[in-house]
């Protein structure tokens, strides 16, 4: 018999599974690996956590907190895990510096206590990476929590002075192209481009718009906590959160959830004064369809008819959905707006809200400020002068057009304007003149020197939108 002592062995300890980080974890990972948005994947993981018994309300919360928190910051607690990790964060695989971030979110913008955040981090590490990889995230956690987030940014930022938009893109987590390109659009001094950039970081309200003639404002302020828009007199806020498609107005149609910023510019195109008449609307880029359910609504009330034409089928299908039971008439067609189906000269209002970087909605989906690149602007922008190009083609003389963007990007926005009209002044064929769209968003301040209006989620708590309005004279 061996005299040989064994040694106790260390008992193996099962990791503990915590269902809100897990699932945080995996829409990360859809997001990371699939490029999936986290305002599409989120709802239907929560809804089966919540179907499955694992989660209640505030897990939900919870949840929705930590990854729209961890992808909206991302650069900034990259280079903050930059500088806890001994190798380029390039060689760390996806799986773990998802992780890694999630622990950084936890740690340093929200108020987890650290030895929580830490210890809950390398539990998940070990239900979804392994044990191995666990004591990495470990030790590099704890050196995230020796500073806190004030601390961290005086490390990896450089002074505003030295390099302002560097300083700026970490601070607010934006990447400095787009710190540039926002400041451009704004103009002005430092004071305005950090409350822009802070209210990128906000999650708005959800606004639900009442689609006129199918409910009304009284109808969706009955739910609790609903307050009536700033600026839409279709808005109502939902000021303490909830799930809007639960409510039936919503579910059935009557009405949608709609940013005021995408309302006031369809409202806008709506009411802009045209000479002669007034029955037959186009929506040229409709899908998914919120601002032709409106403009069918306010066509319906005046005998106008709306048509939604969007490129892509399945985005049509969508459309067609939120316009069934619109009071009047309509059709949902699938069209290119740079082809068009149409004859020219067959409308008398046109809005051509087109595809762009989204830089106006940062609020709403996090990781696009990260996933956008500006090499994406050429083709973009030449999508946009061609579709306005179609718009100015599809209305007639005396019509309006509509030319709106979620993007307050001047490439996207003035230089698309100017570019189109400046090309059709060399050519001498339609001829255009702008309309001042200030007054058709009465009460709304600071919408900038005209004729075209930007709103800003700081001044105006909507999205940034663009609209500039173009009147054919022949
Ligand atoms: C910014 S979205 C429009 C949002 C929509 N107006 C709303 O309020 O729900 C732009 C849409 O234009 C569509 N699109 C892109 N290229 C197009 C084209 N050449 N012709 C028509 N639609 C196009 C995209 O598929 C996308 O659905």
């Amino acid at each position: 018999m061996s005299t040989r002592q064994r040694r106790p062995s260390r008992t193996y300890r099962r990791p503990q599974r915590d269902p809100v980080r897990i699932l945080a974890f995996e829409a990360l990972r859809a997001v990371g690996e699939r490029g999936a948005y986290a305002n599409l994947v989120l709802p239907p993981l929560l809804a089966r956590a919540k179907e499955d018994g694992e989660f209640d309300a505030r897990d939900a919360a919870l949840a929705t907190e930590l990854v729209y928190g961890t992808l909206r910051r991302q650069g900034t607690y990259d280079a903050v895990l930059a500088a806890c990790v001994d190798r380029p964060l390039g060689e760390v695989d996806p799986p773990v510096l998802d992780v890694l971030s999630l622990g950084a979110h936890q740690l340093l913008g929200t108020r987890i206590p650290s030895h929580a955040a830490v210890s809950s981090s390398v539990e998940l590490a070990r239900c979804v990476v392994g044990d191995g990889r666990a004591k990495f995230v470990n030790a590099v956690l704890r050196r995230v929590a020796a500073h806190d987030l004030d601390d961290w940014l005086e490390r990896v930022a450089p002074p505003y002075d030295e390099d302002p938009e560097r300083h700026l893109a970490l601070v607010h987590a934006h990447p400095r192209w787009v710190v540039a390109a926002l400041w451009d659009a704004l103009g002005g001094d430092r004071a305005g481009i950090e409350q822009l950039l802070a209210a990128d970081n906000e999650r708005p309200l959800v606004t639900l718009a009442a689609r006129p003639g199918r409910s009304t404002v009284e109808e969706l302020r009955a739910e609790p906590g609903a307050e009536p828009g700033r600026w839409s007199p279709y808005a109502v806020r939902l000021t303490e959160g909830g799930e809007p498609g639960a409510l039936a107005a919503v579910r059935d149609g009557r009405a949608g959830v709609q940013d005021e910023g995408s309302q006031l510019v369809a409202l806008a195109l709506a009411n802009a004064p045209l000479t002669g008449p007034d029955r037959r609307w186009l929506d040229g880029c409709a899908g998914p369809g919120g601002k032709a359910a409106l403009l069918a609504a306010l066509a319906a009330e005046r005998g106008a008819a709306l048509v939604a034409a969007e490129r892509q089928p399945h985005r049509a299908r969508l459309v067609a959905d939120v316009l069934d039971g619109n009071p009047g008439p309509y059709q949902v067609v699938v069209a290119d707006g740079t082809r068009p189906a149409w004859r020219p000269g067959s409308f008398d209002r046109v809005l051509i809200d087109v595809p762009c970087t989204g830089l106006g909605a940062l609020r709403r989906r996090p990781e696009a400020r990260w996933r956008r690149r500006p090499e994406d602007l050429d083709g973009l922008v030449a999508l946009q002068r061609e579709l306005l190009r179609g718009a100015l083609a599809a209305v007639r003389p005396g019509g309006v057009v509509g030319y709106a963007t979620c993007s307050p990007h001047l490439a996207e926005t003035r230089l698309v304007v100017a570019d189109v009209l400046k090309g059709l002044a060399g050519e001498g064929g339609t001829a255009v003149e702008r309309i001042d769209a200030r007054p058709l968003l009465p009460g709304v301040p600071e919408l900038g020197p005209g004729p075209d209006v930007q709103l800003w989620p700081h001044r105006h708590g909507t999205d940034a939108m663009y609209l500039a309005l173009l009147r054919r004279t022949a």
